[in-house]
């Protein structure tokens, strides 16, 4: 049986348009559910409001990389470049609450040298980020394509992230850090590796 948590998500083309007015109903059915008022005065514009943080939340069903990526540069550089400390807020996809770290992205570019704007990796982290995932996969599809779309010799994606859903519920350890890490090609190498784990926690200034 395959398992579920790696179940893979739609391809963007294949997502619907958001339904704001789906959504809205079913804030609304949820908040009767917990035994609220919909009707009272503070929740009445709840459920437009919620539907419109959450097609935001999850408006990176419907982008692709090559749709973030789309400045590249052949400056000849071929050396690593890595961005650390990336901010980043994402949402479990078994409870829908937060998760919320930093993700370091670097990179060995091609032999011709391509590059991106070091706003695209952070760009990149976000539109994946903006689905319902879980940090295995958001830390995978992150690394596979910077391999493909800048044909990047070498990728190494870290990802640090605190899981409201281990926080403030269940079995409440906060604190508690997950760390996952997607290592491709030339990033194998132990001294590469090392470099950048290295450049990755080294203290800052
Ligand atoms: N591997 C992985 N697990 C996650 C992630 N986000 C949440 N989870 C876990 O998904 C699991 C879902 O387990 P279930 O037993 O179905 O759900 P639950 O009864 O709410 O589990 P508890 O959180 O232990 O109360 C939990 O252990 C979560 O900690 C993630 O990004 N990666
Ligand atoms: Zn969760």
């Amino acid at each position: 049986m395959a398992d579920p948590i790696f179940t893979p998500q739609r391809e963007p083309e294949d997502v619907p348009p958001y339904d704001h007015e789906r959504a809205e109903a079913a804030v609304r059915e949820l908040l009767i559910a917990i035994g609220e008022d919909p009707e009272r005065e503070g929740l009445q514009q709840t459920p437009a409001r919620v539907a419109r943080a959450y097609a935001e939340l999850t408006a990176g069903m419907r982008m692709r990389p090559e749709d973030v990526l789309t400045t590249t540069f052949d400056i000849g550089h071929d050396e690593m470049v890595l961005v650390r400390d990336i901010e980043l807020w994402s949402m479990c996809e078994h409870h829908l609450v937060p998760f919320t770290g930093v993700a370091h992205v670097g990179y060995i570019p091609a032999e011709s040298g391509k590059i991106t704007g070091l706003s695209k990796l952070a760009r990149l982290v976000d539109l994946y980020a903006k689905r319902p995932q879980v940090q295995e996969r958001l830390t995978t599809q992150i690394a596979d394509s910077l391999m493909e779309l800048l044909e990047a010799r070498g990728v190494i994606v870290v990802i640090e992230a605190e899981h409201l859903c281990m926080t403030m519920r269940g079995v409440r350890k906060a604190g508690a850090r997950t760390i996952t890490s997607a290592v491709r090609g030339l990033m194998h190498r132990s001294a590469t590796r090392s470099e950048a784990m290295a450049l990755i926690h080294s203290p800052r200034h």
